[in-house]
Order: structure tokens, then sequence, then C-alpha cells
């Protein structure tokens, strides 16, 4: 190794990047499919980890290799540490992009269901992929909808004082202005123009279009 290519990087000092000869290109054409990231944001409520487990479940039968990156469960281990002020939600989204990432490099199709309020913390992630490679999907759900659902109680909860910082009650939402996907809930009861099965469709429609289910 060349003395001259140590780096500091972080908190991290003397420290030099090592190549393996099998690469992302290597592990992709034994998957026949390509790494990215299906990143999904949206409110606590909107459908996200039933959506990533729909088009888990939908890809898995077609033979392809999917790791669901949920924010409750990670918030079990890797990121039991932190909580939801903004800098802790920070955190959590930045070492589930890391994280994120690391699969994609894998040849996964990897997909985190985060609420991922801040507009900045998304972007952050996306800048880590090589370009396409971070597919934005945004649970376009009205509060209201959410709310009314409330499968957990929390928003009850936050509504009676009981949990405070919760988003879209007294913490900030700022709504993606340019996903790659956009999925809409209507208001009126009983519409089914977003299914968790019609949704998961339209990102394998998209996966498919940009070439990410062949090697
Ligand atoms: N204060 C507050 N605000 C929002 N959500 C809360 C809060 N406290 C607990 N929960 C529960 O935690 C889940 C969200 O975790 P995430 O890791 O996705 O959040 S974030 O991306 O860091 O904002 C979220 O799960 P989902 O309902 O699946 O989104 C909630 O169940
Ligand atoms: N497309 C949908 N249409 C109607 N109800 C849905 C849809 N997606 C999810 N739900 C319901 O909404 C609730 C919240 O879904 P969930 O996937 O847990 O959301 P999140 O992960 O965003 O908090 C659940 O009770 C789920 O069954």
């Amino acid at each position: 190794k060349n003395l001259s290519d140590l780096s500091t990087n972080g908190n991290s000092k003397n420290i030099l990047w090592h190549e393996c000869p099998i690469q992302k290109l290597d592990r992709q054409k034994l998957l026949q499919q390509k790494g990215c990231v299906i990143w999904i944001t949206g409110l606590s409520g909107s459908g996200k980890s039933t959506i990533a487990c729909a088009l888990s479940r939908s890809l898995h039968s077609r033979g392809k290799l999917t790791y669901i990156l949920d924010g409750d469960n990670i918030r079990h281990g890797l990121n039991r540490d932190l909580g939801f002020k903004a800098e802790d939600r920070s955190e959590n989204i930045r070492r589930i992009g890391e994280v994120a990432k690391l699969l994609a490099d894998a040849g996964i199709i990897c997909i985190t269901s985060l609420i991922s309020p801040y507009q900045k913390d998304r972007d952050a992630c996306r800048a880590l992929l090589p370009k396409g490679d971070f597919i934005e999907v945004f649970l376009d759900v009205p509060l209201a909808v959410c709310e009314a659902r409330d499968p957990k109680g929390l928003y009850k909860l936050a509504r009676a004082g009981m949990i405070k910082g919760f988003t879209g009650i007294d913490d900030p939402y700022e709504p993606p202005c340019s996903s790659e996907i956009v999925l809409k809930q209507q208001q009126q009861k009983g519409s089914d123009c977003m299914s968790p099965n019609n949704a998961a469709e339209k990102v394998i429609s998209y996966l498919e279009k940009n070439g990410y289910l062949r090697a």
C-alpha cells in the first residue's frame, strides 16, 4: 500500500480504502438485478411499512433480493440510542442512509421506510449514492387520513399532549419537492386508488423501466 494514500476521515486518521476484486457489478450479475435504495417517506400512518412489505413480497416472488430497513425496527437495535429531536432524527436517517448504501453496493434492492421529515437529511442520503440509485417514494397522504387510521394510538396521545414533538402535530414534516415517485391517497373513504399492491406495482414499473430488475 502507498503510504501517501493514508487519509483522515471524520475522527479516523491514517486509514486507507481497501479494494476487493469482486465488485458491485459482479454481485449484480450473480443476482440479475441492480442494487439501489427505494426511500419511502411520509407521515406516521401513511402506509410506509405496509407498502415496503408489499413491494418486498412482490419483488421476492419475481426472484429479486430485497431488504427492508424500517425506522421502528432499526430503533430497536442500531439506533436504540436515538430519540425524536431534530438532531436524533438526522442521525437516525444518516445511519440508515449509510447502511442502505452498503446494501445497495451488495447488489440488493434496499427499501427504507422512515418518516424522514427533513429535506436536507433525505438529500444527504441521496448524495451518498450513484446518480439514479436513490429512488424517493413520497406517500402523499393527508394528515387527517393518517390520524383517522392511528393504528398505534400515537396521534391520540400526541393530541392529548402525552407525546411531545410528534410529526405532523407539533413537529415538522417537509414534503419532498422532487421525488421520483409520488403516491397520492385521496381523502374519501373507500377510495382504492392506492391499495398497497397498486402502490407496489407503480414502484416495480419504475424499477423495470429504469433497468433495476436486470443486471
Ligand atoms: N415523536 C414522534 N414522532 C414521530 N414518530 C414517533 C414519535 N414517537 C414515536 N414515534 C414512532 O416512531 C416511528 C418513526 O420513526 P422513524 O425512525 O421513521 O422517524 S424519523 O424518520 O427519525 O423521523 C413512527 O412509526 P411509523 O408510524 O411507522 O412512521 C412512530 O410509531
Ligand atoms: N394504501 C392503504 N390504504 C388503506 N390503508 C392502508 C394503506 N396502507 C396502509 N394502510 C393502513 O394504515 C395503517 C398504517 O400503515 P403503516 O404501514 O403502519 O404506516 P407507517 O409505516 O407509515 O406508519 C395500517 O393500519 C395499515 O393497514
